[in-house]
């Protein structure tokens, strides 16, 4: 991959950096270091231009709309919770695919809440998803273990992350709402696909090969 410029590509930690790890060996940006063990946050490849950072999944569309990070790879359901008018996001990696969902007890619906309470991380989201349905909610932030909140009468209902469904089952949980499909985006920021035009289409198009070979 010939690049004009050098290009900053942020990722986080886990599934995400997991499975996008095998994309970017494809597209020859494969880390020079461990990740599993390293410390550092800056990370070199085998690509002399290509650096990635390091950071929170919920912090890589702000480092991307600054420009800290040219691109950046994150979940729908993060760019969906930032509101994305400040990046571009040109491809579907098809990684870390889930969906975002409203689950609550299997009786919840027959409760009737007139304004039910809603734990979750994603509250924007939360609030306009039911905005949208007319229904009043009571939104309460959360930072993880949503699926306790409705044991504990913290909240009525949550909206969280389900793909297998194990984690809604082990805590006598049951799906009620879909809210979308989720998987993980490559984003570009917006100053960047204009003054790196060149360099950022190339490594566009290297990652849209590996993500569907022979297209
Ligand atoms: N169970 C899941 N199956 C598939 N994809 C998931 C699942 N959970 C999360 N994701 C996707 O992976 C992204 C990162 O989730 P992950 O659990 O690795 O980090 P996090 O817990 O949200 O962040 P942090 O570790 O910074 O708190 C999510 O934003 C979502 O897009
Ligand atoms: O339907 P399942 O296959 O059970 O997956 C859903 C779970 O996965 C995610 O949590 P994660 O495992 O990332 O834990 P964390 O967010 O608390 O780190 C999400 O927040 C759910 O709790």
């Amino acid at each position: 991959m010939r690049l004009q410029t050098p290009l900053t590509l942020a990722l986080s930690k886990g599934r995400i950096l997991d499975q996008a790890l095998p994309l970017l060996a494809q597209a020859g940006i494969a880390p020079l270091e461990d990740l599993a063990t390293s410390r550092k946050l800056i990370i070199e490849t085998a690509h002399p231009l290509v650096r990635l950072v390091i950071i929170r999944a919920a912090d890589v569309p702000t480092y991307v709309e600054y420009g800290a990070a040219d691109l950046g790879v994150t979940g729908k359901d993060i760019l969906m919770e930032h509101g994305g008018s400040g990046l571009y996001e040109p491809l579907d990696l098809g990684i870390a695919r889930c969906r975002l969902m409203v689950a609550g007890r299997p009786d919840s619906h027959l409760a009737g809440h007139r304004r039910p309470r809603v734990a979750t991380k994603y509250v924007h989201t939360a609030e306009r998803h039911f905005a949208a349905k007319g229904q009043q909610a009571e939104v309460i932030k959360l930072y993880g273990s949503m699926e306790l909140a409705p044991l504990v009468g913290l909240a009525d209902l949550i909206v969280d992350l389900v793909e297998s469904g194990n984690t809604l089952k082990a805590n006598g949980l049951v799906p009620l709402e879909l809210i979308a499909e989720i998987s993980s985006r490559l984003i570009v920021n917006k100053a960047a696909w204009k003054m790196k035009h060149e360099s950022v289409m190339t490594l566009l198009a290297a990652l849209r090969a590996a993500v569907a070979p022979g297209q």
